[in-house]
């Protein structure tokens, strides 16, 4: 047990003692929601959960009790990442450098969630006390487009580390934190399943980039960096294997009643599948693919996350594991 005493607020849950198990320190909900501290919210949540594109209750108290703590570390770690670097430059190198983008990686499962809490961090963020310029980057971008993903035989391998293009990937890294800027990254469309030819993002110096992609906290031994050299925070969301299939599962629902209905996309053939027939073919696309990707590759990397955020069934972050290494 930890030396730290719960604040407790008024009417709130009682809370239980943070928890040491090395690497971390395990929060309960309740007890993470008190180091929010003088955290502000300047606009209502509603307001928040309309700029981030989710309209959930489960969202909702997430804003208050999960992201405003999480806003007031990452703030803290960057106000001493800059400061060390102010340090550094000035008493060593002797020069002062453009502040370079501040980066968090957001590692998980394909279907846990990753675009969501991303957009999420993205407003919270965004309404912090200096107004900072965040963009939000995801990895598929940098998948290898159908075409070469045919070719070489790997669309069952989709979103393994082989499906990437893993140089473009780092490139665009090392040029953001070298302070480039008008990046331009390839963008993916979940509808046509693929990279959009001639379609890209612009990323012009932000002040934090939110990187978010199941690949991110992965290495490569064949290349001389690897992505998390790039990261000053990062972030890996965790939940239950079987609870991730049942969101995968919804999820793959969801777009088989609106977005495989339009003819333009790569799923449309699904179009007229009953709900119990699409259920089948998500849980044999999850179990073919999207598991053993977890399984051999997104899983093995949670330990080089400083913060692991584990969610409940019903989406609610219940545990914040924060890495004392
Ligand atoms: N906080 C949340 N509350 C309710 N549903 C959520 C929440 N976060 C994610 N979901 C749902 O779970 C599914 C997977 O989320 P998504 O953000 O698309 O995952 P990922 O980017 O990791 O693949 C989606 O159907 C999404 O709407
Ligand atoms: C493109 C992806 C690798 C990205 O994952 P996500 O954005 O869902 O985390 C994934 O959505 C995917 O296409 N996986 C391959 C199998 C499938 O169609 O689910």
């Amino acid at each position: 047990m930890l030396d730290v005493m719960p604040q407790g607020t008024s009417g709130a849950p009682a809370s239980s003692l943070p928890r040491l198990a090395p690497p971390y320190v395990i929060f309960d909900r309740e007890h993470w929601a008190t180091l929010r501290a003088e955290t502000p919210l300047a606009l209502s949540e509603a307001e928040l959960l309309a700029l981030a594109g989710v309209n959930d209750p489960t969202s909702l108290s997430d804003v208050t009790e999960v992201f405003l703590p999480l806003v007031r570390l990452i703030e803290l770690h960057m106000a001493a990442a800059r400061s060390l670097r102010h340090m550094v430059d000035g008493a060593f190198v002797g020069q002062w450098r453009a502040t370079a983008p501040y980066v968090i990686a957001i590692a998980g499962s394909v279907a846990v969630g990753k675009s969501t809490f991303a957009r999420l961090l993205r407003a919270v963020l965004g309404q912090s006390q200096n107004r900072p310029r965040v963009e939000l980057v995801t990895t598929d971008g940098f998948l290898q487009p159908t075409q070469v993903l045919q070719a070489n035989g790997l669309m069952e391998r989709k979103g393994f580390p082989e499906s990437y293009d893993l140089r473009k990937m780092l490139a665009f890294l090392e040029g953001l934190k070298s302070g480039e800027s008008q990046l331009r990254i390839p963008t993916y469309s979940h509808e046509a399943y693929d990279v959009v030819p001639g379609e890209f993002q612009v990323v012009d110096r932000p002040d934090i980039l939110i990187f978010e992609g199941l690949n991110v906290l992965q290495t490569a031994n064949s290349l001389v960096a690897v992505a998390s050299d790039f990261f000053d925070f990062t972030i890996y969301l965790d939940a239950d294997t079987a609870t991730i299939e049942e969101w995968y599962v919804d999820r793959f629902l969801k777009l088989q009643r609106t977005v495989f209905q339009r003819e333009a996309s790569y799923f449309h053939h699904y179009k007229d599948l009953t709900p119990e027939a699409a259920a089948k073919v998500a849980r044999d696309i999850w179990r073919r693919i999207n598991l053993p990707n977890l399984e051999e590759n997104i899983e093995p990397t949670r330990r080089r996350a400083r913060v692991v955020m584990r969610k409940g069934s019903d989406h609610r972050v219940e545990e914040i594991w924060l890495r004392q290494t």
